[in-house]
């Protein structure tokens, strides 16, 4: 693997969305040696657990646990500690949460860290999910505006509770960018190969686009999980990116 195709796959968050941890294996056995992150959602951990993220962990990933807690900020700090120990590299919650719930979560990591945790994971709020269609938004959600105003709110009172970044479309984030600094992470699911179904999805991009945004890690699902040979999808969207010329790796 190439410097530049190593750099882009580390930003490649492969999503495990299986029922079971054998699945999952087995998918992690076919891409063994491309150093991409990998995304544990609430499908695979509520069968597999706790000591599944542990033994990705011993194979030397990177772990996103996308658990999107959103509850009251008691129970979210409590949540944060317990994913804190448990040794992820990133987790997120919900944006619309607020601002107290936001902050308790990072009370709940400095909690964990406190308490042995060894490093401090990267905490991320979800805006409007990547599923969520203007219209869906105004007329059946109730949210006035333009999903990208209404992103771009989530960002920056994100931003103000003391959080790292946000998981918003690749669409939205120059804006995030401009408006809460080049630093400020951005997830970036809703990533579609040129020709892939897009499935439930809304709002997406392709892989080269989102990194040409200015994104820093994207979130890859079916394109990958459903593909008929799951490695040659990953490293044909990995040399996408490095062929685009539109990737700048600073
Ligand atoms: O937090 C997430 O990861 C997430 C947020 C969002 O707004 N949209 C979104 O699709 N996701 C996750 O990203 C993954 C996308 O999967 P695919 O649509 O199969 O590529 C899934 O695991 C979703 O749960």
């Amino acid at each position: 693997m190439t410097t530049t195709n190593k750099q882009v796959a580390e930003r490649m968050m492969v999503a495990l969305d299986y029922a079971h941890a054998e699945q999952a294996e087995t998918l992690i056995r076919s891409l063994q040696g491309i150093p991409c992150y990998v995304k544990v959602g609430m499908q695979l951990f509520y069968s597999a657990g706790p000591q599944f993220v542990s033994k990705l962990k011993e194979l030397g990933y990177n772990i996103f646990l996308d658990l999107k807690m959103h509850d009251i900020p008691n129970t979210v700090k409590g949540g944060a500690e317990s994913i804190t120990r448990l040794g992820v590299d990133m987790f997120n919650v919900h944006a619309a949460g607020g601002k107290q719930m936001m902050e308790a979560a990072m009370e709940g990591v400095d909690k964990g860290l406190a308490s042995g945790a060894k490093g401090k994971p990267i905490v991320i709020g979800v805006t409007q999910l990547t599923s969520t269609s203007q219209t869906v938004m105004n007329d059946e959600i109730g949210i006035a505006g333009t999903v990208e105003d209404a992103v771009l709110r989530y960002a920056d009172l994100t931003k103000a509770a003391g959080l790292d970044g946000v998981v918003a479309s690749p669409l939205e984030v120059v804006r995030i960018k401009q408006s809460c600094g080049t630093s400020f992470v951005t997830v970036t699911p809703g990533i579609r190969p040129a020709g892939a179904a897009i499935g439930d999805q809304s709002r997406v991009m392709t892989p080269a686009e989102a990194f040409a945004q200015g994104t820093d890690y994207v979130v890859i699902g079916r394109p990958i999980t459903a593909a008929p040979d799951p490695r040659e999808a990953l490293e044909s969207i990995i040399a996408s990116v490095t062929v685009s010329n539109e990737y700048r790796n600073e």
